[in-house]
């Protein structure tokens, strides 16, 4: 058998929320949440992905659930670095052996040292070469926009850790802006908003259940509601209460604002021709926290432009990591890479 069999391209979607890979020739592969589970005296590694989210908030004090990425970078590189080799080991068994090609992303707004923090992960996980790509970038080109041409695209990635807003046109990003704030502020907000207003304290993941089933950026004339459990804040003992997507509306509406005006600012920093290519059209959102209920509708009233729903807005990162593996789209965009490798 051809060695060349045994080495397999990947393409990451490194996310604060999950960690999808793309396997060349093959799609989407894996789709977890990024989550690390640890015993804490060894530093042994229990669980990676959904067995270890499972855990988050319910583990033993000999046990932690660790999110090691935060606010879209890694927060803690050791563990960043496990779960990396983790996940490319299972899609290509002997990286060791046959070191594979990887394409990673990052937001756009990460600094040199958290780039290569990340390239460094990489090649410790066992890629030969590493190929860093901005997340706008791969968002957009995963979502099938043309940025190959002289035309202006405007694309808004909003992530768990973080928003990513740029305009790209001729293969590159002209204006860009990254914000700390996605899908994890939202579910702390709801979780502060739960405190003050009930007294009562609720889990991260069941904030981000009632973000995904009853969260809301536009006021709801009929709202939805749900009873969510917690622990009452005076009496200590676990309580029911009933939240309605009114109160959600209300919990989000600070990140919800901070998106709004950071896309604000970026549409008034674009050159006019490219202002005038996005009014004609639209916006693509990307990105989980895209889905959340209302947003489009309150983006195209907050700017007056369209605004796309991509087809798969959690894919598409990945997706564009994808294309460049399968060198659709690297000839137009190669000088907008950053590229790693072992003997760096
Ligand atoms: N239907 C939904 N409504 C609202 N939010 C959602 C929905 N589905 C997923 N999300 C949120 O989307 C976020 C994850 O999105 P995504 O997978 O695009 O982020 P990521 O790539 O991991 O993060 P980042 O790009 O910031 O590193 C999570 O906060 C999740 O709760």
């Amino acid at each position: 058998m051809n060695w060349r069999n045994f080495v397999t391209d990947i393409g990451i979607d490194l996310g604060t929320a999950s960690v999808l890979v793309y396997v060349k020739k093959r799609g989407i592969v894996i789709r977890e949440p990024s989550v690390v589970a640890l015993q804490k005296d060894s530093n042994k590694i229990l669980a990676v992905g959904e067995e270890a989210r499972q855990m988050i908030g319910r583990t033993p004090g000999n046990i932690v659930a660790i999110r090691p990425l935060k606010d879209g970078v890694i927060a803690d590189y050791d563990v960043t670095e496990t779960m990396l080799k983790y996940f490319i080991e299972r899609v290509s068994p002997k990286p060791r052996l046959f070191r594979p090609q990887v394409v990673v992303c990052v937001p756009s707004g990460v600094t040199s040292v958290e780039k290569r923090a990340v390239l460094e992960a990489a090649v410790q996980a066992g890629a030969k070469k590493t190929i860093l790509i901005e997340e706008p970038m791969a968002a957009a080109i995963g979502a099938g926009l043309n940025i190959t041409e002289a035309s202006g695209n405007m694309v808004v990635d909003i992530g768990g850790g973080t928003t990513d807003i740029a305009i790209i046109s001729l293969g590159g990003i002209v204006v860009s802006e990254s914000l700390r704030i996605g899908g994890d502020k939202f579910d702390e907000a709801i979780i502060r908003y739960i405190k003050k207003m009930y007294n009562m304290m609720i889990g991260e993941r069941t904030a981000e259940e009632i973000k995904i089933e009853i969260g809301s950026a536009y006021p709801e004339g009929e709202g939805k509601a749900m009873e969510i459990r917690g622990r009452d804040l005076v009496t200590g003992l676990p309580r029911t209460i009933k939240f309605t997507s009114t109160d959600s509306f209300q919990a989000l509406s600070e990140p919800i604002t901070a998106i709004v005006d950071g896309i604000k600012s970026v549409l008034e920093r674009t050159p006019p021709e490219l202002a005038s290519d996005i009014v004609d059209k639209g916006i693509v959102m990307t990105g989980g926290g895209s889905l959340l209920h209302g947003f489009t509708r309150l983006l195209a009233e907050e700017t007056g432009i369209p605004i796309h729903l991509a087809e798969d807005p959690l894919s598409c990162v990945a997706l564009g990591t994808g294309k460049i593996l399968e060198n659709e789209s690297f000839e137009a965009i190669k000088n907008n890479l950053i590229v790693g490798s072992r003997s760096m």
